[in-house]
């Protein structure tokens, strides 16, 4: 049996637990990360932000959580985030993802997920 087919995004990133600790991790790295430290160590409430970040992860890969936050497009919108710190933020995402023991087709299929929202981040 392929555990990737059988068993929910969801579950193999561990649910609103494991999720909550990636996100975590995928801001400490943002915030480690020249190539977009500022941005986020400029945001008006980080806290809430993770909150809703966790939110939208969860409810994105099938959780039962709702997502309270605002519009990917509004939420960016006037930052002009260009393509390299779009792959920058990426990277911490994998790194953390990585840390986290997520195997390497979970990771795939998070980068798949995440690369198509780009059009709503980047220069927006
Ligand atoms: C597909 C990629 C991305 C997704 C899914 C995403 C998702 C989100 C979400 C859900 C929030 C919280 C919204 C809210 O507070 O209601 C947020 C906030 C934020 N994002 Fe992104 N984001 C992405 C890429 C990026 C990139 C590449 C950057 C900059 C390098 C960035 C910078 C920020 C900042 C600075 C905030 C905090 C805004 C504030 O509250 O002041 N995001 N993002």
């Amino acid at each position: 049996m392929n555990r990737t087919e059988t068993v929910s995004l969801y579950d193999r990133l561990g649910r609103f637990d494991g999720i909550t600790r990636i996100v975590h991790d995928v801001m400490e790295n943002h915030l480690a990360n020249p190539a977009i430290r500022t941005r986020f160590a400029a945001a008006r409430d980080l806290d809430h932000a993770k909150k809703m970040a966790v939110e939208f992860f969860c409810a994105g890969c099938g959780g039962p959580e709702a997502y309270t936050g605002r519009d990917l497009v509004l939420t960016h919108t006037g930052m002009n985030i260009s393509e390299q710190e779009y792959m920058a933020a990426m990277d911490d995402i994998l790194a953390a993802l990585e840390k986290n023991d997520i195997d390497p087709a979970t990771r795939g299929e998070v980068t798949a997920v995440l690369y198509s929202l780009k059009g709503q981040v980047i220069r927006v």
